[in-house]
């Protein structure tokens, strides 16, 4: 059996320290009794001192979340471990969690006070908290500048003194991991009490390293990891609970050691994390970023379509997506289109395909992403197809509230250009008339409709038209996300069926 890691869940206090991300009692409870469905082992639910309002939250916490552990944060002072103890003194499981900084520029520059008046106080403050609670862990604050005897010097004293918990945190995210594993590991052989208690960490992600850092401490022994959802944190947060779940899941046989959180509810904790603290997830964040299972070039959904473990190391299921999205793009290949193709329902002949795949790429150079209904219409261009006696190559418009709009028209005959430009009573009109120079046939335009196919503003739009030519009329069809485009390629589809009935 592998060694348990304990997760200790800061998002409502660490990560509510990020500006802008103030949760009221409501969303606190919400958030928390999620976190105890996600199986996390410690809710850090707030720092009661901090006002009346995280008081009564880490209070109604306490009263209402049953299973992981619940503590207060609280200054190494009576008044603020008072505090704590009035918050979480009804959970099922309570903790007092108690901080003072051990680091020389700590000491001197924040608290201004000497190594050994600190150490007294740490120690006063342990035995005060012991009082109320059997449960106390004690946190140095930036341990990771700590002088490392001074640091042995009062983990040692905390220990004897009751701490249950002790954690080494990386307040400033300034640790690097062989360095961080290494201050662990001395600990370890320093403070023979750590054999007693928990050992726990806390990083911070200022240079990137919060969840590398964490995993350190794990090799070298620790085993509590504090941590938050998405992490967010004070600054560039705290080490990410899903990536750190997931790089013991995922390779659990490199630590040996595992936690105890479901990972199925990750993305849903997440997505809650998010939308209440009003603090969106970048695309690219691992294991819940809206692109961390998105897979979107050709060749990468080649292989994944033939197998995913290709290109896939985790299973998106296991962090509770649905399953892992085929985004269709420019850079997307035949394998991805025909795959998307087949769940709408279209079954095409090799032979159509690849002129669908054509229009497709076309289509997708100007549109960032090709969803649905853009491939619905795009087939449905190519199924009704008539041979192309004159092609669609290009157009080039100048128009404007106070000029007559002038419309130059490319098409290709046989594969020769030929050029014409004509004006119009608006654009559409413009082109119409220079469509109609080149192929030498005039129309009456019965019908004219355009519809965008697609949200957004790269919208696809479709343009249909009916044409009255030398007494028949012929429709046609033409989509692009030019809507003078989409009109032009329409106008030229009827005109080719004129000329495909009339030969
Ligand atoms: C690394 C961390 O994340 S630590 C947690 C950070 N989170 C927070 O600070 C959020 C909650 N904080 C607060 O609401 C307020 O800062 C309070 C209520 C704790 C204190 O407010 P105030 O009394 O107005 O003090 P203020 O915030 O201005 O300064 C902090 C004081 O606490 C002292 N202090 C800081 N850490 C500790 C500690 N662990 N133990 C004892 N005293 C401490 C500081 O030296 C300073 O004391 P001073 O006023 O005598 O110089
Ligand atoms: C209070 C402590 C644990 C902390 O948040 C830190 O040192 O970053
Ligand atoms: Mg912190």
């Amino acid at each position: 059996m592998s060694r348990k890691i304990f997760i200790f869940d800061t998002t409502l206090r660490d990560g509510e320290q990020v500006p802008g991300a103030k949760l009221n009692k409501r969303q606190k409870i919400e958030i928390a009794q999620q976190l105890a469905v996600l199986g996390v082992d410690v809710i850090e639910a707030g720092f009661p001192c901090s006002s009346p309002d995280d008081l009564a939250a880490v209070k109604a916490i306490s009263e209402n979340v049953k299973g992981p552990v619940i503590t207060g944060l609280a200054r190494a002072v009576v008044e603020d471990i008072d505090i704590a103890w009035e918050a979480v003194r009804n959970a099922e499981r309570p903790r007092i969690h108690v901080f003072l900084g051990s680091s020389d520029i700590h000491l001197q520059k924040k608290l201004r006070q000497d190594r050994a008046t600190a150490l007294r106080q740490a120690v006063d403050a342990v035995k005060y908290a012991k009082r109320f609670c059997e449960d106390v862990e004690y946190s140095t604050e930036d341990a990771s500048r700590t002088d490392f005897e001074y640091l042995c010097r009062v983990l040692d004293a905390v220990i004897k003194e009751g701490a249950t918990v002790v954690n080494v945190p990386d307040t400033v995210g300034y640790a690097v991991p062989d360095e961080f594993g290494e201050i662990i590991r001395k600990l370890r052989e320093k403070v023979p009490g750590l054999d007693k208690v928990t050992l726990s960490v806390h990083c911070h992600n200022d240079l990137g390293l919060a969840v590398a850092n964490s995993l350190a401490a794990v090799s070298n022994g620790a085993n509590q990891i504090e941590c938050t959802i998405n992490g967010v944190g004070e600054r560039a947060g705290n080490a990410s609970l899903e990536e750190l779940v997931m790089v013991l899941k995922t390779r659990h046989a490199t630590f040996d050691a595992h936690t105890d959180v479901k990972s199925q509810e990750i993305y849903r904790t997440s997505r809650m994390v998010s939308r209440l603290m009003n603090v969106p997830v970048q695309p690219n964040k691992a294991i819940v970023g809206a692109n961390a299972f998105a897979h979107s070039s050709g060749i990468h959904q080649d292989g994944i379509l033939k197998d995913r473990s290709t290109y896939e190391i985790m299973k998106p299921e296991d962090v509770g997506i649905r399953q892992h999205k085929i985004v269709l793009t420019a850079r997307s290949g035949r394998a991805a289109l025909r795959h998307r193709l087949t769940e709408l329902g279209y079954t095409i002949l090799p032979e159509v395909f690849d002129r669908v795949y054509n229009r497709f790429i076309n289509v997708a150079d100007r549109k960032k992403e090709i969803g649905s209904e853009d491939l619905h219409s795009i087939v449905e261009i190519e199924l009704t197809r008539v041979p192309e006696t004159y092609t669609f190559h290009s157009l080039q418009l100048m128009s404007g509230s106070s000029m007559v709009p002038l419309a130059s028209v490319t098409l290709t005959r046989e594969g020769v250009k030929i050029t014409d430009a004509a004006t119009g009573n608006g654009p559409v009109d413009a082109v119409f008339h220079g469509i109609e120079r080149i192929v030498g046939v005039s129309g009456k335009l019965r019908d004219y409709d355009l519809k965008a196919v697609t949200m957004g503003r790269d919208a696809l739009g479709e343009a249909m038209v009916r044409v009255e030519i030398e007494g028949t009329v012929y429709s046609g069809t033409g989509a692009s996300p030019d809507v003078i485009e989409a009109s032009a390629r329409a106008y030229l589809n009827a005109f080719n069926r004129y000329f495909a009935n009339s030969h």
